[in-house]
């Protein structure tokens, strides 16, 4: 494992949430948000001079719920809805879509076998297989073929989990555009993430002259990596002190 080197001041940080910040929990709901959590996001945007966003499949408004006093900007829904510090969440290059007719096809398939569960979100809606890991190739073949209907979004498989997310979405776009950001511009861009979505965020980040750390196994184009959430936020608590 390379451990990522010391944060430097003039970085922007871009944090993915599950898996990343916060450790994989049985259901999105039960996520535990670490009592420190919050002071040390507050403290790492005043070190790197406001240059730090979430950048999360959750929507913003989730985000919103589990850490109400973040001070950075969020780009939820895998980029598909932006929200400045103190604004309300807008959408980024929505495509028209019968959004309700989505979520109730996705609930009608997961209707034909216990333990799955949907997470419909304003912009697509996720299929969650956890409870029942044996139903993944099931899962995927079912969301593929819903997929087919839905020319805008984008299959996207995730921990335990498909999406169907807005296919003008991505974790590189959304940090292309903070970059292009005052106060985020001509900085050095550093990304953490967990999951497949996170590859686009690192690689976008590793393009632009900066670093992607990949938290946890699997394989990544991740320059470094930490083991775990609680390894990140080690790392970003040493980062303030120093
Ligand atoms: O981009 P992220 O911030 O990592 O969000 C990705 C998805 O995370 C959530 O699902 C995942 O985490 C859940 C809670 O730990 C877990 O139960 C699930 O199996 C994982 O797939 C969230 O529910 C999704 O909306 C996000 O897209």
């Amino acid at each position: 494992m390379t451990i990522p080197p010391r944060l430097p001041p003039d970085a922007a940080l871009f944090l993915d949430f599950d898996g990343c910040l916060v450790d994989i929990a049985p259901t999105p709901d039960a996520v535990v948000i670490p009592d420190d959590l919050p002071g040390l996001l507050d403290r790492m945007h005043r070190r790197q001079g406001g240059a730090l966003a979430l950048i999360s499949g959750r929507e913003v408004a989730d985000l919103r719920r589990f850490l109400p006093d973040f001070p950075g900007g969020i780009a939820g829904s895998h980029g598909a809805e932006l929200a400045l510090p103190g604004q309300k969440a807008r959408a980024v290059n929505a495509q028209a879509l019968d959004v309700a007719a989505l979520h109730a096809r996705t609930r009608d398939l997961a209707a034909r076998h216990d333990g799955l569960m949907v997470e419909p979100k304003a912009h697509g809606v996720v299929l969650h297989y956890r409870a029942v890991p044996d139903l993944a190739e099931w899962a995927a073949g079912a969301m593929a073929e819903l997929a087919g209907d839905y020319p805008m979004l984008a299959l996207q498989p995730a921990k335990m989990a498909f999406e169907l997310r807005p296919a003008e979405a991505g974790k590189d776009r959304a940090l292309a555009r903070f970059m292009d950001m005052p106060g985020f511009a001509g900085r050095i861009p550093v990304y953490a993430g967990d999951d497949l979505t996170d590859e686009a965020g690192m690689a976008e980040a590793q393009s632009r002259g900066g670093f992607g750390i990949k938290i946890g196994e699997g394989q990544s184009c991740a320059k470094y990596r930490l083991e775990n959430p609680r390894a990140l936020r080690s790392w970003l608590d040493s980062a303030c002190r120093s």
